[in-house]
């Protein structure tokens, strides 16, 4: 997929690696809606965004993922300003075991609410013109994290929906690809304050620091992965590792065709 003129909505996009991919976006020719809860950062980043990219190819709207009426909302808005939609970053996120509920929320529902309400414009059997949904999810969505149990929860279950709708998007012709990014610990405010966010298992920092002394990536790392999961039409289903020695797509079992 060539990006020149196609356009993206990126969400948790202020900050971090959602930054970053609308950044490497913008950069490749796209347009980018940037969604976002954190208003001031948001509006700065779309400052900053427009005069190095030009006024028309760029627009901040202050949406939290949990809320359906702000997210069909945001996505009505980019399509009546830029067109339609053709790419789309499930990306906001969170990690707080404490506020559990709220992980959940954010991590899970945020990218269904993210994926069912982007149908509606990019499926191509309701008028939508396809494209490709690509959702953060963490190496954590492919091994356990013990200090971040519902955490690691949220991740296996954004990487086993992603899966799932590329095989319903395959089966049921809506010319949209999904795929899951699994980075590994990456340089953002995600991997501040990690006493508090680990709540209940904050005595398992050590462990979880043994982890991250294997390497802390940058978020362009991230954003040049995501997009070739963006701009490679041969993925679909996919989950692409990346983390400070190792990038690699997950060799997921196939199903056994016949009981042995
Ligand atoms: N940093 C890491 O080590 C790492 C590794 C793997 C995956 N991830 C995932 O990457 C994604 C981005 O995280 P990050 O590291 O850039 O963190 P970050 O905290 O730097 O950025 C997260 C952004 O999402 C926004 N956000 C949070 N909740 C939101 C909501 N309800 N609605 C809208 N926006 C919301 C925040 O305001 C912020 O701008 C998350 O899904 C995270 O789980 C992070
Ligand atoms: C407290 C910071 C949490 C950051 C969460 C981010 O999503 C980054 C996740 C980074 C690494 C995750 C590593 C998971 C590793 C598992 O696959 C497994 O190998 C480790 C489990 C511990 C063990 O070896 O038993």
């Amino acid at each position: 997929m060539a990006l020149s003129g196609k356009s993206a909505v990126v969400t948790g996009a202020a900050m971090g690696i959602g930054k970053a991919m609308s950044e490497i976006l913008l950069q490749n020719g796209a347009k980018v809606v940037l969604l976002d809860m954190n208003e001031a950062a948001g509006k700065s980043l779309q400052e900053a965004l427009s005069k190095q990219y030009g006024q028309d190819r760029t627009l901040f709207l202050i949406c939290n993922v949990e809320s359906e009426e702000q997210m069909k909302a945001a996505f009505q808005k980019t399509v009546e300003t830029f067109g339609g939609i053709d790419i789309l970053c499930n990306n906001a996120g969170m990690l707080n075991e404490s506020e559990w509920e709220k992980t959940v929320s954010v991590n899970l529902l945020g990218v269904i609410r993210g994926t069912y309400v982007a149908l509606q414009h990019m499926n191509k059997l309701t008028g939508g013109r396809g494209g490709v949904i690509v959702n953060t999810a963490s190496l954590a969505g492919l091994g356990p994290l013990p200090s971040c149990p519902v955490y690691t929860a949220t991740k296996h279950a954004v990487v086993g929906f992603t899966r799932a709708m590329a095989g319903a998007s395959a089966a049921s012709g809506y010319g949209i690809r999904f795929n899951a990014l699994c980075p590994g610990f990456v340089q953002t405010d995600l991997l501040s304050n990690i006493l508090a966010r680990l709540g209940p298992f904050s005595h398992l920092e050590a462990l979880t620091q043994t982890f991250m002394d294997k390497g802390v990536i940058n978020t362009s790392d991230v954003a040049k992965c995501l997009l070739e999961l963006v701009t490679d039409e041969t993925k679909n289903g996919e989950a692409l590792i990346v983390k400070s020695d190792l990038k690699m797509y997950m060799p997921f079992p196939t199903e056994p065709k016949t009981p042995k």
